[in-house]
């Protein structure tokens, strides 16, 4: 057995660098939306948090780790870890600096605005698909312990009875992570330091022995920062906590450490990293607090092999059992789910059976209590899912194994232009919208009486009828070229695919945080994925028999449907990809067989897996763009295929957008006033294109100057002939009152630039 070196205490045997924050029941989130209802005040939102943070520790301790050594993690945000820095660094945005209100009005201002004060922009935190509050920095930013929310946190759970360990995003990642005006914010490390050496002081006055810096940004490649800088304000960041007398915890999880974490060896006591996803960096001077259980995914770890491998690194220095990364991005509990299949059930862990599973290995690998029924257990379900039926279905994989050469080619696009111009018979700028129309409460209402079998299916279907109908009329009275149906029957894009599709299971409780009080229970991809029947043509056949204007067919693709469940590890992902693009390409044929002229096929999700690392990307943009391509090449040429991004940072991967072959691509440009418009321009992109022109993350109408000014700005750069006119993203998240009025400038605004074009 491992013995660990005199001068560092060991790191307790067993840790997970973090919980789901949201409550098992979503407690959370009700506190939250009470609160800003006006439902409860300050105080008991607080009360709510507290309990909430409390029930969470309490659990933790009754799963197996240690109340008394700083195993157990605090960090409990009632919004977003990066906000809780922002607040508790002091971080005010100018435009809010003198003005920003104490406590939480002020942090639900920087969350979610108020009037003509936006909020902090929101950015997916790395490759996942949570978001933060991007904190926004400028030269005259400054930094000082301004909150004590961390420092209380820490003495809340001790009240509680456990000595914990603190959690804070690291000055390295802090700074990598948000946006300078005038500056670049990596500069101005030297000005966050001092604050975080105020933190480290306040926490080891309150007791505190060990301090968590999460430093994922050490893992990830920058376009303006080196690795090197990031390791120097990381080492720091770990030195100003030293220097106080805490012990820190490195953590960047994520992906693969080694190479990137080595040189802080020296200035950390240990440092944790993800060997899921990637191999241990040498770290001798440290301890290493192996992350073998995945923090990301939803099934059971090969306990065995795991055992194997930390026993394996014990011989090179002393090592600890971890989590690869928080379990933020996991549900809660799986006994909480009783209506899954139970063979299926077997093979899953969540959030609260892999603190187990850390449990049983720190046990097993301390040498003491080795639970050879864990392992027993964790043996049999995974000899159990390799061999279940569906897990590979053979018609599939003929499929796959024997398609044709052009299986992802269609005839080359300007032929497909004449012939979609001829078929469509569409005028110059035409407009259209993304989708989903308003998902107002009554649907909401009625789909959720369905679910409780308070309304029979009949009925329910009638309740979505009629919203089609209306949606339809809608835009024929507004004007607009190109229809939807608006999707009432989607609870959300990708569950709504996963529950007609074989190979998923949706869960009932699995709610994983997106953002502040939002969350959504991906589904889970266990088996070879296929379509038993169609599933979207009845609605769309449905809008199209209402109106003489094309209705669009509406499709989730295949890397999205991927992003957004829970994937089966046992494959590629690439091969699981295209499994989904073969029931989409199924769906296609039937929308043409149905009449549909127009189908798009969103892939808002494509930018989101983009690998952290650079050499990982090319093989990622190829697997991606295949898929999309199996997806939508069988179409006939005459059938114009659409696809929605929703990102703005396009540069990355605008060739991958043209690989995609899309006859027409719609993406995110109103809040980055058109700069998207520039890199296609500059990259000569020759398909349709719908530069986004409404910005629907806010209720705010755009006006008629507004949309002249964004639709001239985009003419000039792309040739009128290949301009859409459409909104930036669906529209279930709007009012129906904003929504008419929005699209009714929308309408007007191309009205009008159609009549410059033809000037011209
Ligand atoms: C996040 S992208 C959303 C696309 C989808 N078609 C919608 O309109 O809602
Ligand atoms: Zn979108």
């Amino acid at each position: 057995m491992t013995t660990t070196a005199t001068s560092t205490p060991a790191f307790p045997g067993g840790t997970i660098l973090g919980y789901p924050r949201i409550g098992r029941r979503r407690e959370l989130k009700r506190a939250l939306e009470a609160h800003w209802r006006g439902a409860i005040d300050d105080a008991a939102f607080h009360e709510a948090a507290r309990a909430n943070r409390l029930a969470d520790l309490r659990r933790l301790v009754a799963l197996g780790l240690r109340a008394d050594d700083a195993s157990i993690p605090v960090e409990g945000a009632h919004y977003d870890h990066v906000l809780d820095a922002t607040l508790t660094f002091g971080a005010v945005p100018a435009r809010l600096r003198g003005r920003l209100p104490e406590g939480l009005a002020g942090e639900w201002l920087l969350a979610r605005g108020d009037g003509d004060d936006v909020p902090l922009e929101m950015t997916k935190w790395l490759d996942s698909n949570y978001h933060y509050l991007v904190p926004e920095l400028d030269a005259d930013s400054t930094f000082a312990l301004a909150d004590s929310r961390i420092v209380d946190r820490f003495g809340e759970a001790g009240e509680a009875g456990v000595h914990a360990r603190p959690v804070v995003v690291g000055p390295a990642t802090y700074l990598a992570l948000a946006k300078g005006t005038g500056i670049r914010p990596l500069d101005l490390a030297e000005r966050l330091l001092p604050a975080y050496a105020e933190l480290a002081a306040a926490l080891a006055a309150a007791g505190a022995t060990w301090i968590q810096l999460d430093e994922p940004a050490l893992i990830a490649d920058h376009d303006d920062a080196t690795l090197t800088e990031l390791q120097a304000i990381a080492r720091a960041g770990a030195d100003a906590a030293r220097a106080a007398g805490l012990r820190v915890l490195l953590h960047v999880g994520h992906g693969d450490a080694a190479g990137r974490v080595e040189p802080l060896a020296d200035a950390v006591d240990a440092i944790a990293v993800d060997l899921v996803r990637g191999t241990a960096p040498d770290v001798a001077a440290a301890q290493l607090v192996a992350g073998v259980v995945h923090g990301r995914n939803v099934w059971r770890t090969d306990l065995d092999a795991a055992l194997q491998a930390l026993r394996a690194l014990a011989e090179r220095g002393p090592v600890s059992v971890g989590t690869s990364t928080t379990l933020l991005h996991v549900p809660h509990d799986l006994a909480a789910e009783q209506a899954l299949e139970p063979r299926l059930r077997s093979w899953l862990a969540f959030a609260d059976q892999k603190v187990e599973e850390v449990a049983a290995l720190a046990a097993a690998l301390r040498g003491d209590e080795v639970d050879e029924s864990a392992f027993a257990a964790a043996r049999a379900s995974i000899a159990d899912r390799r061999a279940a039926p569906g897990v590979r279905d053979g018609g599939v994989r003929a499929r796959l194994a024997s398609l044709p050469a052009d299986a992802r080619s269609r005839i080359p696009y300007p032929e497909r232009d004449a012939l979609q111009r001829a078929a469509l018979d569409l005028p110059p700028l035409p407009t259209t919208t993304i989708g989903s129309f308003p998902q107002t409460g009554d649907i909401r209402a009625a789909r959720a009486r369905n679910a409780r079998g308070e309304l029979n299916d009949a009925a329910y279907a009638e309740v979505l009828r009629a919203e089609v109908r209306r949606v339809v009329e809608l835009q024929e009275e507004l004007g607009l070229d190109v229809l939807v149906h608006g999707e009432p029957e989607r609870n959300d894009m990708v569950q709504y695919f996963a529950e007609h599709l074989d190979g998923f299971a949706a869960t009932e409780h699995g709610w994983v945080q997106s953002y502040g009080s939002r969350a959504t229970r991906p589904s889970i991809l266990w088996g070879d994925v296929s379509r038993a029947e169609p599933f979207t043509v009845e609605w769309i056949a449905f809008a199209q028999s209402l109106t003489d204007k094309h209705v669009k067919g509406m499709l989730t693709g295949p890397v999205t449907i991927l992003a957004w469940s829970f994937v089966r590890d046992d494959q590629p992902l690439a091969e699981t990809a295209d499994q989904v693009a073969l029931a989409l390409a199924d769906e296609i044929a039937d929308l043409e067989a149905a009449g549909i002229r127009i189908v798009q096929v969103d892939e808002p999700a494509l930018r989101e897996l983009l690998p952290l690392r650079r050499e990982a990307r090319p093989a990622y943009l190829d697997w991606s763009v295949r898929a999309f391509r199996l997806a939508t090449a069988a179409a006939a040429p005459e059938t114009q295929i659409h696809t929605h991004l929703c990102y703005s940072e396009f540069n990355t991967v605008v060739d991958a957008i043209d690989g995609l072959d899309a006859d027409v691509t719609s993406i995110e440009a109103a809040r980055s006033s058109m700069e998207v418009v520039d890199a296609l321009a500059e990259h000569g992109f020759s398909r349709g294109i719908g530069p986004g022109v409404y910005d629907i993350h806010s209720p705010r109408v755009p006006t008629r100057d507004e949309l002249d000014e964004l639709l001239a700005t985009a003419t000039r750069a792309i040739p009128e002939r290949l301009l859409w006119v459409n909104p930036d993203c669906g529209l279930k998240t709007r009012g129906y009152a904003e929504t008419v009025e929005s699209l009714g400038n929308l309408v007007e605004a191309a009205r009008r630039a159609r009549a410059d074009v033809a000037v011209r």
